[in-house]
């Protein structure tokens, strides 16, 4: 692991660093916020998945996050959105929403999107465990949170790994993939056309299949572009009604689905998910 940056930030540390990724066959980079008690010992540790386009720097300069994680102290982890170099395959028409920046946290099984695109496996195992090597986390006591495509991310690694996570929280998250346009054609490449193991990615699916409660938190601007033919928010509404899930499922009025969006919400979200560390301990 090499540190390509590092700054101050609300007497913390804004680090971003750069490793060779076995599971993704390439060198990733990954930004880490250290807040100031990291320096006295441990902290709790949030990961952060962005949307379609992002590397792991959008949030780190677009949120304002660092006030709120220096307030909370809880270090705030930024990884890329997909595989990245000139070996890794990306949409053969240059797309942004497949391929390169779109990695939509799957282990792809279909060629050529099979050796590289693990983000899965990544962000389960390979990634948390080197934080926990490098960084005075307490690996542990762990939340996530993620906007739109990584919205989607982080309720699929909570959902899907139960007790894992104190909580999960999504900005305008892509709730159910298997229907719609942008799910769909990722889902189909990275899967093949059998749309039963497309489920495991769907959080929906996921919740009607009964999985296990965690505190979730999800805020969808009223004004997102994306909102009625991507992300589809009352499908997540209706899957938890149906399922007995409890969800706290916000409409924003006037936001869209830009930084702007996240950087009103972030700090409620953060505290959201220091809460939840906090008494899955007690
Ligand atoms: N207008 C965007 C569409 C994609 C988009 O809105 N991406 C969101 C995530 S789904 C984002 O966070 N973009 C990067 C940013 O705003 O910094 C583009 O073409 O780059």
């Amino acid at each position: 692991m090499t540190v390509v940056s590092e700054n101050r930030c609300f007497d913390g540390r804004q680090l971003r660093f750069r490793h060779a990724a076995e599971t993704l066959g390439c060198d990733m980079h990954c930004s880490i916020y250290l807040p100031p008690q990291a320096q006295a010992g441990p902290v709790p540790v949030l990961y952060w998945l962005s949307g379609l386009t992002c590397t792991d720097e959008n949030f780190v300069h677009k949120a304002g996050a660092q006030r709120y994680a220096a307030e909370h102290g809880v270090a705030i982890v930024s990884p890329d959105t997909s595989p990245r170099g000139d070996n890794v395959p990306d949409d053969p028409e240059g797309a942004w929403d497949f391929g390169l920046g779109a990695g939509f946290y799957v282990n792809a099984t279909e060629a050529p999107w099979s050796s590289h695109y693990r983000m899965y496996d990544y962000l389960a195992t390979e990634l948390p465990a080197l934080i926990a090597a490098e960084f005075p986390v307490q690996a542990e006591r762990c939340s996530i949170f993620g906007h739109s495509m990584g919205g989607h991310g982080a309720m699929v690694m909570a959902l899907r790994n139960p007790g894992r996570y104190a909580s999960v929280s999504a900005f305008a998250p892509i709730v159910a993939p298997a229907r719609c346009p942008w799910g769909e054609k990722a889902l189909s490449h990275y899967l093949g056309p059998d749309r039963d193991t497309w489920k495991q990615y769907d959080s929906c699916e996921l919740i009607s299949a009964g999985a296990t409660q965690l505190p979730l938190l999800v805020d969808q601007g009223e004004a997102d572009n994306f909102l009625a033919q991507q992300l589809q928010t009352s499908l997540l509404e209706q899957a938890c009604s149906d399922s007995g899930f409890r969800a706290d499922i916000r409409y924003q009025p006037g936001y869209d689905h830009s930084y702007f969006f996240i950087a009103s919400f972030i700090g409620t979200h953060i505290a959201f998910h220091a809460q939840a560390i906090a008494r899955s301990q007690a």
